[in-house]
C-alpha cells in the first residue's frame, strides 16, 4: 500500500475509480495528500507547493481533518515571560501567540512586562463545565412541565447513563428550559482536561436515549442551540461555558507612567467610556477592547477549536484607580465568561500545537485531571489582561495608529 505512486493515485481519481476523499485507504497519508494536492492544483491552476511543505507526518492529522491538502503556516511569536499567580498555574511563562496581525505580539509583550513589573497577575477559574442542550418535542406545556420534573427527579439515573460513555467526564447538573412545546435540557459536565464537546455530546446522547424510553418526549436534535456552541449567546456570558476565568493586577502608578506613557486615571476613563459605555451602546456581548486577539492567537497556537473564539471573547474588562486622587495606582481585571479549552483531545496532539502547550507546561492530562486545562485558561486570561492593558494605554497615549503603521504594514 505504501509504495503506491502519487501519479498512479491521481490517475485513479481522474479515471473515476477513486473519490478524492478515499486516497488514504490506498496509500500512506503523505502520498495521499500529495496526490490530492496535484489534482486540486491541476483543477484550480494554483501553485500549492508551500501548502505542501508541512513539518509533520500527515498521518498525525488523521483525526483532525479530512481531504487533507497540506498545512497553513501561521507565524507564532512569544510574549513574556510573565508571572502568573494562578490557582492551577503559579509560575513564570512565555505565552505563545499565533497571529498575522503585526503589533499584536509587541502589545501583549508590553502588557506582560508591565504585569511583571507589578509582581505578576493573579488568575482563578471560578466556574467550570461544558454544556450540551438537546431539544425535545412534547405535546404541550403540561407535558413540558412533567418532563422538567422527571429530569429533576432522575438526575442520578441520567448521570449513570451519561457517565457510562466516559471514564473522565462527570455530569454536574441538567437545567430545563421550556418554550411552548419545546423542552431544552442544558446538560453541564466536568470534562477535566478535555475541552469536552465530543465527550459531552456522546454522553448526552446516551442520557437522551434514557429520557425517550422513560417519558413521552421525543428528541428533535441533540444540540438545540441553548448549549450554546460557536454562536454569540447571552446564556454563555451569564451562566458560563467551559472555563469561567478572571485575571487581575494592581499596577503601581510609576509603572503605568514609565512603561505605558499614561496615567491610571486615563486608562480607567477610557475603559469606562469605551469598553463599558461604548459596548453597551453597541449592544455588544464583549465589554472589552481586544480579548479575541489573545484568545484567537493562543487558541491557534495550542490546538483549540478556533470557532470557539466566539465564546472565548465573551469578556468584561474593568479598570479603576486605587488610592489617593492624583497618586492612585491602577486596578485592572478581565473576566472571560466562557473560555472553552483543553490540553487533551481535538487539535492539542498535533505536533506544533503540542509543543506550544509544552512551552506553557500544560501538555496532556493534568494531575489531578482538569488542572492542566485550568492552567491553560489562567495563562490565556493573563495574556488577555496584558493585551487589554497595552491597548488601552496605546489609546490613552494616542499610539494606536502609529504603532500599527510602524509594526503592522
Ligand atoms: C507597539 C507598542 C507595544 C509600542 O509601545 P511603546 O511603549 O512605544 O514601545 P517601546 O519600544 O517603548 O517598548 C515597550 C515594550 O513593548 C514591547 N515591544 C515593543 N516593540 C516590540 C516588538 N517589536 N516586539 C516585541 N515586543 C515589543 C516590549 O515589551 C517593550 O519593552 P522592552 O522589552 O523593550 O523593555 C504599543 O504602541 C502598543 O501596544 N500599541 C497597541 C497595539 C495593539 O494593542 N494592537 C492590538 C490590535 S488592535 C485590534 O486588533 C483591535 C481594535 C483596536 O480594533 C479593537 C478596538 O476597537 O479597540
Ligand atoms: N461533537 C460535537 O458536537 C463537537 C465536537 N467538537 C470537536 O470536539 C473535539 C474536542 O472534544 P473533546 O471531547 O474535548 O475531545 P476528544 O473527542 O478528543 O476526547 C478526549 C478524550 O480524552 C480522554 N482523556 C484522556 N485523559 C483525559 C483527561 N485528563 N481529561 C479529560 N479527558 C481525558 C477522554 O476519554 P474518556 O471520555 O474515555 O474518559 C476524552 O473523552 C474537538 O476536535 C472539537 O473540534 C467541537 C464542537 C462540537
Amino acid at each position: 500500500m505504501t509504495d503506491v505512486d502519487v501519479d498512479d493515485l491521481a490517475d485513479s481519481v481522474r479515471e473515476g475509480e477513486l473519490r478524492l476523499h478515499e486516497l488514504e485507504e490506498h496509500a500512506d497519508a503523505d502520498v495521499a495528500t500529495a496526490a490530492r494536492r496535484l489534482l486540486v492544483s491541476e483543477q484550480s491552476g494554483a501553485d500549492l507547493e508551500t501548502i505542501g511543505s508541512y513539518g509533520f507526518p500527515a498521518e498525525a492529522a488523521g483525526p483532525n481533518v479530512e481531504n487533507m491538502l497540506g498545512a497553513v503556516q501561521v507565524p507564532i511569536g512569544v510574549a513574556g515571560p510573565v508571572r502568573i499567580r494562578g490557582g492551577a498555574l503559579d509560575d513564570e511563562r512565555y505565552l505563545p501567540l499565533a497571529t498575522t496581525e503585526g503589533a499584536l505580539v509587541a502589545s501583549v509583550n508590553r502588557g506582560c512586562s508591565v504585569l511583571d513589573a507589578a509582581g505578576g497577575a493573579s488568575a482563578r477559574v471560578t466556574k467550570s463545565g461544558m454544556t450540551r442542550a438537546p431539544v425535545f418535542k412534547v405535546e404541550d406545556v403540561v407535558e413540558a412541565e412533567a418532563l422538567a420534573e422527571w429530569v429533576r427527579d432522575n438526575v442520578d439515573e441520567l448521570a449513570d447513563a451519561a457517565e457510562s460513555t466516559t471514564s473522565h467526564g462527570e455530569l454536574l447538573d441538567v437545567t430545563p428550559y421550556v418554550v411552548g412545546d419545546n423542552v431544552y435540557l442544558r446538560f453541564r459536565y466536568d470534562t477535566k482536561d478535555a475541552m469536552g464537546m465530543n465527550m459531552a455530546t456522546i454522553a448526552t446522547g446516551e442520557a437522551c436515549d434514557l429520557i425517550e424510553s422513560e417519558t413521552g418526549a421525543s428528541l428533535v436534535a441533540l444540540s438545540g442551540n441553548l448549549c450554546t456552541d460557536k454562536k454569540p449567546a447571552a446564556v454563555n456570558a451569564i451562566e458560563g461555558r467551559g472555563r469561567t476565568v478572571t485575571a487581575d493586577a494592581i499596577i503601581p502608578r510609576d509603572v503605568v507612567e514609565s512603561r505605558l506613557h499614561t496615567t491610571p486615571e486615563a486608562i480607567a476613563e477610557i475603559n469606562t467610556r469605551k469598553n463599558l459605555v461604548g459596548s453597551a451602546k453597541a449592544g455588544s456581548l464583549g465589554f472589552n477592547a481586544h480579548v479575541a486577539n489573545v484568545v484567537a492567537s493562543m487558541f491557534l497556537a495550542t490546538g483549540q477549536d478556533e470557532a470557539q473564539v466566539v465564546e472565548g471573547a465573551n469578556a468584561i474588562t474593568t479598570a479603576r484607580t486605587r488610592g489617593d486622587p492624583g497618586d492612585a495606582d491602577l486596578y485592572v481585571s478581565v473576566s472571560l465568561a466562557s473560555l472553552e479549552v483543553g490540553t487533551v483531545g481535538g487539535g492539542t496532539k498535533l505536533p506544533t500545537q503540542s509543543e506550544a502547550l509544552s512551552l506553557l507546561g500544560v501538555a496532556g492530562g493534568g494531575d489531578p485531571p482538569g488542572t492542566n486545562a485550568d492552567a491553560l485558561a489562567e495563562a490565556i486570561a493573563v495574556g488577555a489582561l496584558a493585551g487589554e492593558l497595552s491597548l488601552l494605554a496605546a489609546l490613552a497615549s494616542r499610539h494606536l495608529s502609529s504603532a500599527h503603521a510602524e509594526l503592522g504594514r
